[in-house]
């Protein structure tokens, strides 16, 4: 029974996991609560479900792994524009569901939404335009052909940071190819993934073809999808920490695997950059969803010439941001997901300083208390410190000064991570020379967001493996065959 989160349909919220079409409990009948990061107030008690359970869910996508893959693909695409159809229409239920469990501005859920159902509008159309090829033959009698197929059975793992994108960013690619999937959301954010599940099941999903499993054990669940042989495919985003575990686990059964990871975003503003757009740029790029993105420009380096200059302006603008509870729709900066990373946010700034550097805004725990943290500049940063080698994820800018081009792209390189990047210059040469060097996946030039389906978002180096969206996503999900015919 709802009596926590205000929804017009309330069929959206359910606590129980979905499993071959049905809503189902754990086992033992146990419950995880799921709480309001805004209040601490528990909005849910979630079934609780371990590696039997689990496994029974990949049993029923491999049931039913055969019939979808043998799904006309403009069927496939119609089931998922109706998916995407019913999104839409309850994205303000949907909004509402994500700020009360993970916290973000509601204006930020909505749009969360808006992004996360582009990735099932984007490959319903793809799932039409899975090509292969023909290769002209190396022998008189031979003919080859290339077929794609889908791989099988897909296990996907996210974080709590986006709890509809980061799901849809991986069950939209998979089914369009032809995968099914079993899906395991954040143990801090189940309530929205779960509300997913109603809304493929409103859409008429096949049994079988689309599960979410809850659990709060998310080692023994992730051990049975990375263990469990029906399982071809493991999907993950998530820390960098629990990617290398993951790829371990899968190792023993050569999963084919896609990994979003860590992020430690760089962000250069050169002496020629527009200062003012840099700066709207900065605020966009930091302190989106209180700072907790994998594409949140962790370290801030600014040339000599305008650093005073960006300093002032970022800490004016920053001094603006309102705090507050993610349903205030004035709210520009809502609680960290919890203590722990309300820590994490103290220990760097009291690293930082205690290494000299300076707070020129904010700085302190909230007065609203809870898990809630003023938006924060601080400058005279040096590499030695934690944030340079560590995401933050939590609304504190740090500023290093640079002096010379390859000093700014030597810092912004210093780093095991390679997500996103970004730089500010009004120079032609400068812009591909710095472009070009940046060791990232993801570079935006003059601008501060990057994220949209139609480019293939990930990371290099131990950012991750892969990428999502775009013409390229649906290649993860898709087996390459070649067929050499003789005797023609
Ligand atoms: N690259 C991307 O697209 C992207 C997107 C969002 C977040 N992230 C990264 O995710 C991190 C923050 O999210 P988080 O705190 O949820 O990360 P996390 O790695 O702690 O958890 C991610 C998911 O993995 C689960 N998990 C944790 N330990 C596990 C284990 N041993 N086996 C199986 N599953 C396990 C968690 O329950 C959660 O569902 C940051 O590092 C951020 O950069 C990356
Ligand atoms: O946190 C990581 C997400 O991938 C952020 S984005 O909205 O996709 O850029």
């Amino acid at each position: 029974m709802n009596a926590h989160v205000k929804l017009a349909n309330q069929q959206l919220y359910t606590t129980k996991s979905y499993i071959n079409g049905e809503w189902v409990d754990g086992d033992g009948g146990k419950t995880f609560d799921v709480t309001n990061p805004a209040n601490g107030e528990v909005i849910a008690q979630v079934a609780d479900l371990g590696r039997p359970e689990v496994a029974r869910a990949i049993d029923a996508a491999d049931a039913a792994q055969a019939g979808w893959a043998a799904m006309l693909a403009a069927d496939r695409a119609k089931l998922l524009m109706k998916w995407y159809d019913l999104i839409m229409a309850a994205q303000e239920d949907l909004a509402t569901l994500i700020t009360a469990e993970m916290g973000k501005p509601i204006k930020e859920a909505r749009g969360e939404v808006a992004y996360g159902a582009s990735f099932i509008q984007w490959f319903a159309e793809e799932a039409k335009r899975i090509y292969g090829d023909t290769v002209p033959q190396h022998q008189a009698d031979k003919r080859i052909v290339v077929i794609k197929q889908p791989v099988g059975v897909v296990g996907s793992i996210t974080p709590w940071n986006f709890p509809l994108a980061m799901i849809t960013r991986k069950l939209a690619p998979g089914l369009a190819a032809g995968c099914c999937c079993v899906a395991r959301p954040a143990e801090l954010t189940p309530l929205t993934a779960l509300a997913l599940a109603e809304l493929a099941d409103k859409a008429g999903f096949p049994k079988g073809v689309l599960n979410v499993v809850t659990g709060s054990d998310s080692s023994a669940i992730g051990k049975e999808l990375c263990e469990n042989e029906k399982v071809k495919k493991i999907t993950f985003t998530g820390s960098t920490r629990v990617g290398r575990i993951l790829i371990e686990q899968c190792a023993p059964t050569v999963k084919k695997m896609s990994m979003e990871l860590g992020g430690n975003a760089p962000f250069l503003v050169f002496d020629d950059a527009d200062v003012d757009a840099a700066v709207e740029g900065a605020i966009a790029c930091k302190f989106r969803n209180a700072g907790q993105t994998c594409v949140c420009a962790n370290r801030i380096y600014v040339q000599s010439g305008v650093y005073d200059e960006f300093a002032e302006k970022l800490a004016k603008a920053v001094a603006k941001l309102k705090v507050g509870d993610g349903m205030d729709e004035s709210t520009d900066i809502g609680p960290l997901i919890h203590d722990a990373g309300l820590q994490k946010v103290q220990d760097h700034l009291d690293d930082a300083t205690s290494k000299g550097a300076t707070i020129i805004q904010g700085g302190e725990k909230s007065d609203k208390g809870g898990t809630f943290f003023t938006p924060t500049v601080v400058k005279d940063m040096t590499q030695d410190m934690q944030i340079a080698q560590e995401e933050t994820f939590g609304p504190v800018a740090p500023l290093w000064k640079f002096e010379t081009e390859e000093e700014g792209i030597r810092l912004a390189n210093d780093t095991i991570f390679g997500l996103a990047s970004y730089y500010y210059t009004r120079d032609i040469g400068r812009a591909w020379r710095v472009g070009e060097a940046l060791e990232y996946g993801i570079v935006g030039l003059n601008t501060g967001i990057i994220s949209t389906e139609v480019a293939p978002f990930g990371g290099v180096k131990q950012s991750g493996l892969g990428r999502e969206g775009s013409k390229y996503g649906i290649d993860e999900y898709l087996e390459m065959k070649y067929m050499c015919m003789g005797g023609v």
